[in-house]
């Protein structure tokens, strides 16, 4: 007998578990009406990925095990494959549950729990250890769930069970040239087994990660021949064979992989649109400089959530020049968003004058600049209370490895769609968004970056230029490389030191900065955890 199997590529948010059983349930009914048998859906879909300390909670664990109950209920006249966390003898299990006609009929607990870069999950599970396969319309079928794949041995347990074909239950985060990386992988498991794999992966934000989906299934000859979309909720049906063969389609019709400046722009826009939307909120704010990165937030920011649900603050101060105030007016217009006009300079005249007294016969330094950036988080903060509008910050990856921002300043807010973006970055993923639409003006990305914190100030007075800072940072930071290390790669010596010793000192900052979209293999936050206080020199 065919057998009709569906990918369900969908976007669970973590905790709610009546709204990711209430979508589970309807799209079982409509994938039954669709004539599909088989239902596969991603890892710990039940409760959203990654469920963090929620594991820990006897009350949580509870909850997942009466709307697993309830989702059972809802399958009738088809099978429908979830994961789950599942308590059982030793403690908590990373499951993906076989579900037929109300029954729970078979269940595999992941056995490779990833507990590296953003994954810790030996903090909650423990390890599998057997295959499990089930007989399916006469099909024998595997389960795999996630870190699993990227091993051996299960799929070759499985394979040595019988599987014909293996459902690989994902929850894998993007990075850069990750779908590629994926499909490699799979399709050398498939071609060395002889194996039809589907992989299914989840979609949508959660905190600083994106998950991207492009869901994708490879015939026995390692051939890729569906594709999912990435970055929305999509589904992937096909037919196998009795002998677990995928029914050959139009190649012409499979997808392409995303190109690399567009899967990132998707992946920041999906990554605010989610971090905005599940947290409950009406919109975003933020301050509107003439730079490059606030215009590229700004973007980002309307790409994500519509410009009626975008507001922008243009607050100049003495230093600001005239053109980063029209450029500032243009990208708001072009861009069909609000616009508010709030000049900084009667608050900073005031804090001048209230600290006068206690700064008196000390010369003006960086903390006049601190307290500029500092007039302007406070405004801002103050709009986003107002308003019920979270405040995006606007900060790069390169000025936050070095600690070029200000505590409380412009690192204000609550969420920073680009802080894993480095800045060179932000000029290609800038043109990459002019060229579906020019909205950035041409001399924002050919004018020098500058904070205009004080007259004739640009950022290369006190950073080395992008191109140099941003190699070094990679190879420190990206590369885990020593200084010595990255000295022998030709980069100047004093310029390594620098960057490294302000990379070092900056800890602090990066701790108290907001959560934000994570795009590279390694990103500030879980995926970099530093001591603050460390006596180590590079
Ligand atoms: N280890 C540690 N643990 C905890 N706290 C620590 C600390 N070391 C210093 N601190 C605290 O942090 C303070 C220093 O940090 P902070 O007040 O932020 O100020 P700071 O880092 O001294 O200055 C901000 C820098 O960012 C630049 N900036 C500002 C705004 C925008 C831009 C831009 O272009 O985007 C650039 C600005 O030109 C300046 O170079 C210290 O006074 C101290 O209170
Ligand atoms: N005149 C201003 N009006 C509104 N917001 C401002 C202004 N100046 C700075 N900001 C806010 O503070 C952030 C940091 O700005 P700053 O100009 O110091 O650095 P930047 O990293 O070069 O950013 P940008 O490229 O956006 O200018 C800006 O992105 C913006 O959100
Ligand atoms: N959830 C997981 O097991 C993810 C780990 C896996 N290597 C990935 O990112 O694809």
């Amino acid at each position: 007998m065919p057998c009709r199997i569906q990918i369900l590529q969908c976007n669970a948010h973590v905790g709610d578990l009546n709204g990711n059983a209430g979508r589970l349930i309807d799209a079982v009914a409509q994938a039954r009406a669709a004539g599909v048998d088989l239902l596969v859906c991603p890892e710990l879909v039940l409760t959203g990925y990654p469920p963090e300390d929620l594991l820990l909670r006897p009350d949580f664990i509870a909850a997942v095990e009466a709307t697993l109950r309830r989702v059972q209920e809802g399958v009738q006249g088809i099978t429908l494959v979830l994961g789950y966390p599942r308590a059982a003898v030793g403690g908590l299990y990373n499951v993906a549950g076989v579900i037929r006609d109300g029954a729970l009929i078979a269940e595999y607990a992941k056995q490779y729990l990833p507990n590296y870069s953003v994954f810790d999950e030996k903090r909650y599970f423990q390890s599998g250890r057997f295959p499990c396969v089930f007989a399916h319309n006469g099909l024998r079928v595997g389960l795999s769930i996630c870190e699993d794949i990227w091993h051996e041995e299960p799929v070759r347990q499985a394979v040595a069970a019988g599987a014909q074909v293996l459902l690989s239950l994902n929850a894998s985060p993007f990075h850069v040239g990750k779908s590629a990386e994926r499909e490699a992988l799979v399709a050398a498991h498939a071609r060395a087994h002889g194996l039809t794999i589907l992989y299914a992966n989840l979609v949508g934000g959660q905190d600083e990660l994106v998950f991207d989906g492009a869901s994708f299934v490879v015939a026995p000859d390692g051939r890729v021949v569906q594709r999912a979309p990435g970055f929305i909720e999509a589904t992937l049906t096909l037919e196998l064979d009795p002998l677990g063969q995928p029914h050959p389609l139009d190649p012409e019709t499979l997808g392409a992989l995303h190109a690399e400046e567009s899967a990132i722009y998707d992946a920041l826009v999906l990554g605010v649109r989610d971090y905005v939307r599940k947290n409950g909120f009406g919109g975003a704010i933020l301050g509107l400089s003439g730079g490059v990165d606030s215009a590229l937030t700004l973007a980002i920011a309307v790409d994500a959530l519509g410009p009626e649900r975008v507001e922008v603050v243009l607050m100049p101060s003495r230093y600001t020049a005239a053109m980063s105030i029209e450029d500032a007016l243009e990208e708001a217009r072009h861009l069909g968003v609000k616009a508010h006009l709030i000049p900084i300079e009667p608050a900073f005249q005031t804090f001048m004058e209230m600290l006068a007294p206690v700064f008196a016969g000390q010369p003006a330094d960086v903390t006049e600049e601190n307290i500029q950036a500092r007039c302007r988080g406070l405004i801002l903060m103050a709009l986003s209370n107002k308003l019920g509008k979270i405040l995006l910050t606007t900060g790069n990856k390169s000025e936050l490895a070095v600690g070029y921002a200000t505590l409380y300043g412009d690192m204000a807010g609550g969420f920073a769609p680009i802080k894993d973006v480095p800045k060179t970055l932000v000029y290609r993923l800038a043109r990459y968004r002019n060229a579906q639409a020019p909205v950035i003006p041409e001399r924002v990305m050919t004018r020098a970056p500058s904070a205009e914190l004080r007259p004739n100030q640009t950022d290369q007075d006190s950073l080395p230029p992008y191109e140099l800072l941003d190699a070094i940072l990679n190879h420190y930071i990206e590369g885990d490389e020593g200084v010595e290390a990255i000295i022998a790669r030709g980069y100047p010596p004093e310029t390594v030191r620098q960057v490294v010793r302000l990379v070092d000192r900056s800890e602090y900052k990066r701790r108290q900065a907001p959560p934000g979209v994570r795009i590279s293999r390694r990103a500030f936050g879980r995926d970099r955890r530093y001591p603050l206080t460390n006596g180590f020199k590079a």
